[in-house]
Formats: structure tokens, sequence, C-alpha cells
């Protein structure tokens, strides 16, 4: 049962469930309902000379939020807790960009910045390339998921809902980059498709002013899932009996 205080998520009613320090509400979770989601840990984004580097943003936090989601994934690994990892881009044609008939011609800066400068067409958020490749850091191990995806929210036209739905994971714990953008697109996206959303403040980073952060995880708390942080993502899940 739920109160006030906790919040039993799917799953997390058997005897292996854990108890997840988490604002609003501490959440009751288990290994096997749950799914440590990674959203574009890639060299375009966190990485000097990186797609979002050369559009002009502040990448300098970026690289902090590296070493926590290793710890997070270590710990999620040896929990049982399966890991998905996300990338963000395009073939090196660009034809899964869209056009000028598509907003994410107009909208995307890795678009703009290779229209501005052309000599970047072909390496930004291309598969295939640098730019493209997770950071070396976050290399995924045997057991992990690796997925696609095209536009912002990793739930739009990818396989994402397919893979978790199959294997009966009901909540998502997010990390990585962008916290206001590809982060809070897909947590919301899973909210409207019935995933309980928790996203780690430590192991996210915003694009654009500080405040970007804030208000991301203003609107998650608020609306749309849990927040939580790395030290006690590992403290709960560290201790889970794995089967
Ligand atoms: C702005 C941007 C954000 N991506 C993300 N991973 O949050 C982009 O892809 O252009």
């Amino acid at each position: 049962m739920s109160d006030d205080q906790t919040v039993m998520c799917p799953g997390g009613e058997g005897a292996a469930a854990i108890t997840l320090p988490a604002r609003p509400e501490a959440l009751r979770l288990a290994a096997e309902t749950t799914a440590v989601v990674v959203i574009d840990m890639q060299n375009a984004y966190a990485s000097e000379g990186g797609y979002v580097d050369l559009a002009g943003f502040d990448i300098a936090g970026a690289a902090g939020t590296i070493g926590k989601i290793a710890t997070v994934l270590e710990t999620a690994r040896a929990a049982g807790v399966q890991v998905v990892f996300l990338q963000n881009g395009w073939d090196p044609d660009y034809k899964e960009a869209g056009g000028p008939g598509s907003p994410n011609f107009h909208k995307s800066n890795a678009l703009k910045t290779m229209r501005k400068r052309p000599e970047l067409s072909g390496q930004l958020l291309a598969r295939g390339g640098w730019d493209y490749a997770l950071v070396d850091a976050l290399t995924p191990q045997p057991g992990d998921i690796s997925l696609h995806k095209t536009r912002y929210s990793a739930f739009f036209n990818s396989q994402l809902d397919s893979v978790l739905r199959s294997r009966g994971i009901r909540n998502i714990v997010f990390v990585g980059i962008a916290t206001n953008v590809c982060v809070e697109s897909t947590l919301r996206d899973g909210f409207h498709l019935e995933y309980f959303g928790v996203m780690l403040e430590d192991a996210t980073h915003h694009l654009g002013p500080p405040e970007m952060q804030a208000a991301s995880v203003y609107n998650v708390e608020k609306f749309f899932g849990w927040i939580s942080t790395t030290a006690d993502f590992c403290g709960s899940f560290g201790q889970s009996p794995q089967e």
C-alpha cells in the first residue's frame, strides 16, 4: 500500500523490494521491474569539441555527471536492474533528421550549426562518427541494451517502450544529458505511457542557464515523477539482494 510518505511502484510489493528515498515521496521499487535509462551520454553532449560545445553551450558541468552515472550503472548491474543506453542522432546523410517540413530541421542546434559551418556536415550526431559515440567511460556491458533515437523523446519512434514493456519494466530511473531537453521529454512521455519516472538530479546535466536544471527538477517533482540522487540510488539498490 502507498501512504503519504511512500509510493508503491509496480512490482514493489515483493520481499526483495527496496525503498528509494525520493522527493516528494520515497518509492518502493523492485530490481526486476525497474530500468536505469541513460540518455545520450555521447561525445556530442559531454565532450569538448562535441556538438553542444561547438554550438556554443557551456558544457563545463557535463563531465561531472560521467562519474556519477558510472557509479549508478555499477550498482544497477550488481542489483539486477536493467541498464538501457540511448544514443541520439541520424544517418550520415541526415535523412532521419527531417527536411524543412520538420520542426526538427528548424530547431535542432546540430543541424543549424552544420548549416552555418558546412565543413562540419556529416560529423555532428551522425551514426558511426565520434560525435555520436558514447563517452569512453560509459561503454555498454554485456546484458545492457543499446537503442537509437532520432528526436528528443526516447519514446518517439524508438524501441524503448516495447523493450521495457516486454520485460515487465514499469519504473525508470533517468540519468544523462540534457535534463531540460531529452531527459525531461522522455520522462514526460513515459508518464503518459504509465511509467513511474525518477530522475537522479546529480547524474543529469542541463543545457542553458542553471535555472533550466532547477525548472526541470521542479517540473518532475511537482508534476511528472520523482527526484532522487546517486547516493540514495546506490544506498538503496546497493543493499538489494540479487536472486
Ligand atoms: C538540444 C539537444 C538536446 N539533446 C539532449 N540529449 O537533451 C539536441 O539534441 O539538439
